[in-house]
């Protein structure tokens, strides 16, 4: 089953709490710096819009006074053509405010005209121009459309006889959908930025836009526009007639009635929020890595210690799984405590083993090598071409000591006997019970003479030797050698020492025979 490790864990744990903190900082400062940006558009476009409302407003102001102190000077000589002439001429060339002066008598008959070139003077006011005249006060017209065709609204102030007698009215024009004075005042803008504002009349149609195709534009449920309209001044968020999110401030021209809105396209001021982001993105980039880095590095070195003793751990029944382990750096206490741990199981697992091989090479009754324990000194001395010699001693009638005295008199024999032959065997010797009461006694490196000599010592020493119940016994020898250069294998002269040992039995017993 696949298992994470704990430095990819580790890894995913901290990469991730990273990324996650990173994100959120980013997301944090995109909304802070957004709402920020939305609130400082808001207010720089409400006070844009108010500014030029004043400023609209003063000029709309300052241009009827100037239309009044005509509007005096002409009460005063109306029947006079060539002051009513010089009159018109004077407001057109004197201010840039007009696109045409126009005096109206009381009969609706336009009297006076400034440039000539337009063709209206002694024609009968339309009824669509007829504002100023039916209004008889001093008014900013509302946008109509002239009978030479052009969409204007007129700025106007009644002429009135001293002895209150209406004689008309004195009016500049204003050119909605050409050159005039709100361009000149509105026209500063800079739209580079996508932002952008526009005028509109009492009936909600555009008569200033620098899409110059917009103007005349009726503009229906567009809650800004309403408000300017309306009186009011303020900012807001709002999606335009062309269903466009703008960020808008808007103000009212109260001496024309009209309403003013400056406002940006929503999504140009987020772009630019979208770039500062990128930026900051791209500027903790660096600082993201080498965090990330740092965190692959420290992982390593909080884990290596763990996953050490883990792979280690694995290979136990290893001869240098003890080294291994002690190499291991263990700086940090659950690491070090593990380790311990690990190494005293290590130990006292290593000592059962060795206990529990100790206890199958070993003969319980006698504590010497029994079988296997022989097999195994056998098979080593062969791989290391060792040769050596071997003494084969079995009990003379042993049985008759078993049911003269019975089987645990027999036991203590066979471990007096077993006492008798480690004394006096040096300590290269190997010494082994063979089953019942066989024994061998393996010689390295030993002649068969030497191995004849010792042979004999033991079974003197066994005969000499009174044991506690038995009384004296005696044993018989049977010796052969192996050479481990010759053909012979070891079976074979194990079986030649049973051999000689048989020979001893039949010649009597109680002596040593060295095998031919
Ligand atoms: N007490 C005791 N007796 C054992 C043990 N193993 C084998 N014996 C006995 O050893 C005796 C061997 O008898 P035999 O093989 O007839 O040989 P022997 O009586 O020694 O006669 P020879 O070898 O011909 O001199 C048997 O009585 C076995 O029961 C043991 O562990 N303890």
């Amino acid at each position: 089953m696949f298992r994470l490790n704990l430095q990819k864990l580790f890894l995913l744990l901290t990469v991730l709490a990273v990324l996650f903190t990173f994100a959120n900082s980013y997301y944090t400062t995109y909304q802070v710096q957004k709402q920020r940006l939305i609130d400082s558009t808001l207010e720089a476009n409400r006070v844009y819009a108010a500014k030029l409302a004043e400023t609209t407003n003063n000029s709309l102001e300052s241009s009827q006074k100037q239309l009044a102190y005509s509007a005096a000077v002409l009460a005063k000589d109306f029947t006079n053509e060539a002051l009513l002439n010089e009159e018109v001429k004077r407001l057109f060339q004197q201010s840039n405010y007009f696109n045409s002066v126009s005096i109206v008598n009381s009969k609706a008959i336009v009297a006076a005209i400034f440039p000539l070139t337009i063709p209206v003077k002694g024609n009968t006011l339309s009824d669509g121009a007829r504002q100023s005249f039916n209004t008889r006060k001093p008014l900013v017209t509302d946008p109509f459309i002239a009978p030479t065709g052009r969409y204007l609204a007129s700025v106007s102030h009644p002429i009135y006889h001293e002895n209150g007698d209406y004689l008309g009215y004195i009016a500049g024009t204003i050119y909605l959908n050409q050159d005039n004075m709100f361009f000149k005042l509105l026209g500063q803008h800079p739209y580079n930025d996508g932002s952008y504002l526009y005028v509109v009349s009492r009936q909600r149609e555009i008569i200033y836009h620098h899409d110059q195709h917009r103007i005349g534009q009726h503009i229906e449920n567009n809650p800004v526009l309403n408000a300017a309209v309306d009186g009011q001044w303020g900012s807001s968020i709002v999606v335009n007639s062309l269903g466009i999110p703008m960020i808008a401030g808007y103000a009212h021209i109260e001496r024309a009635g009209w309403g003013i809105v400056a406002q940006r396209p929503f999504e140009n001021s987020m772009a630019e929020l979208d770039i500062q982001l990128m930026e900051v993105v791209l500027r903790s980039l660096p600082i993201l890595l080498l965090t990330l880095l740092l965190i692959w590095l420290a992982s390593r070195y909080i884990t290596k210690p763990l996953q050490a003793l883990a792979d280690h751990a694995k290979d136990m029944d290893k001869s240098d799984a003890e080294h291994n382990i002690n190499q291991i750096k263990a700086w940090y206490f659950e690491a070090f405590e593990l380790k311990q741990a690990t190494l005293r199981g290590l130990s006292t697992l290593n000592s059962k083993i060795y206990q529990l091989n100790e206890d199958s090479y070993t003969d319980p009754l006698t504590q010497l090598y029994n079988r296997r324990g022989l097999e195994s000194v056998l098979s080593q001395w062969e791989e290391q071409k060792l040769s050596f010699a071997i003494i084969a001693l079995d009990i003379d009638h042993f049985k008759l000591v078993n049911d003269t005295f019975g089987h645990d008199v027999g036991d203590e024999v066979l471990q007096n006997l077993s006492a008798i032959i480690r004394r006096s065997s040096n300590t290269k010797a190997i010494l082994c019970r063979n089953g019942g009461e066989e024994f061998l006694i393996l010689l390295p490196a030993t002649s068969p003479h030497l191995a004849y000599r010792h042979a004999e010592k033991v079974r003197i020493e066994i005969a000499a030797f009174n044991m506690p119940t038995a009384g004296k016994i005696t044993v018989s020898l049977g010796i052969s050698f192996w050479d481990a250069d010759s053909d012979n294998s070891i079976k074979t002269a194990l079986k030649t020492a049973d051999t000689a040992l048989y020979q001893a039995k039949r010649q009597g017993r109680n002596c040593s025979v060295i095998a031919e």
